[in-house]
């Protein structure tokens, strides 16, 4: 069983036009309302492939209500704990080619007491959990070494986590020795001070949260695909999609299908690889099921070339 966390759920809205001109009135093409957040996207695409999961979230507001209920009609597993704040609508707007923009709103602030009931629940969530799974930016007033506290309440009791954050959450968490990350470039390059013009660039950067603490490394890398850096040393790969139509969420579908696939070497990194491509290629942040996976588009290197260039 998988427990995902997510502190700073959304309400995303995606909206696709045939072109983004800033200061003129837009006709849109369609609209599509999903549940969001990081966490809960993960948790959506593990139980599209049947894996056992279940999700903590904050809910505050009618906003909170309503995502609470999209969730529980698709069947997920969710403890919503409520918070006085209200929760955060995401807005995205999608480009022909899945050219994506994003307004991501701060959320709302949590209070000591919220952040402890949410460490309450996770508590009890993970009684049977193989994986705690915390996911996503963290909303105003929430202290940067909060995913850090939750490493330090699990790792010794046997329970693995995963953190994928962006700012100084991440390099905090990395320190208190989670069992995996998953930066994207911009995350890595944040972490570690410095950007990655090729693929050893990125390797390196991972070696250095792995020496910092983090057990295992896996950094998303775009239309690029995937690096993997753990105790059984370096795999890349890359599952291309021609005609990408959202990118919304892919993240998200790659690291669950990483844990899905067993969340070590190639075999996880090549299922990862295979939802991430399957989600670029749904709508909106729609998370692939079994019929939206294909394996044979899939490409794994065990000794990847650390020369490649990556876009600027
Ligand atoms: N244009 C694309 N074509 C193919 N796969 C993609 C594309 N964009 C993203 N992916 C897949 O989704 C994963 C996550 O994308 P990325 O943008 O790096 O993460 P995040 O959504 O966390 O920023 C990538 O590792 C890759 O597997
Ligand atoms: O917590 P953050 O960083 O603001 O991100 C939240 C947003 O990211 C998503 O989880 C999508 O994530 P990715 O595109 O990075 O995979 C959306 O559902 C949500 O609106």
């Amino acid at each position: 069983m998988i427990v995902t966390v997510t502190l700073n759920p959304s309400l995303d809205r995606t909206i696709e036009v045939d072109e983004l001109t800033r200061g003129a009135v837009i006709r849109t093409r369609s609209a599509r309302l999903d549940p969001g957040g990081k966490g809960v996207n993960v948790s959506r695409a593990l139980l599209a492939n049947r894996v056992a999961c279940g999700t903590v979230i904050t809910a505050g507001g009618p906003d909170g209500d309503r995502l609470q209920r999209l969730l529980e009609a698709g069947g997920l597993r969710v403890r919503a704990v409520p918070v006085a704040g209200h929760t955060r609508s995401n807005i995205t707007i999608v480009e022909p080619g899945g050219v994506v923009t994003k307004l991501n709103e701060p959320g709302a602030a949590l209070t000591r007491p919220e952040l402890d009931a949410v460490a309450e629940a996770v508590l009890t969530e993970a009684e049977t959990a193989g994986w705690v799974v915390a996911c996503g930016s963290l909303p105003p007033g929430v202290p940067d070494g909060i995913y850090a506290e939750l490493c330090r309440t699990f790792v010794p009791a046997g329970i693995r986590v995963a953190v994928d954050s962006s700012g100084p959450a991440l390099p905090a968490a990395v320190e208190a020795g989670p069992d995996l990350v998953k930066p994207n470039r911009e995350e890595l390059a944040e972490a570690v001070g410095r950007r990655a013009e090729r693929l050893g660039d990125v390797v390196e950067a991972a070696q250095e949260l792995r020496k910092r603490g983090a057990r295992a490394v896996l950094v998303s890398l775009g239309a690029d695909g995937a690096v993997l850096v753990d105790d059984d040393g370096v795999v890349a790969g890359e599952a291309p999609v021609t005609r990408p139509k959202s990118t919304v969420g892919a993240g998200d579908a790659l690291l669950a299908g990483f844990l899905a696939g067993g969340a070590r070497g190639p075999r996880a990194l090549a299922e990862g690889l295979a939802w991430g491509a399957a989600a670029v290629r749904l709508p909106a942040s729609r998370m692939p099921g079994p019929a939206d996976i294909r394996h044979d588009i899939v490409h794994v290197y065990e000794h990847p070339d650390l020369n490649r260039p990556l876009p600027p």
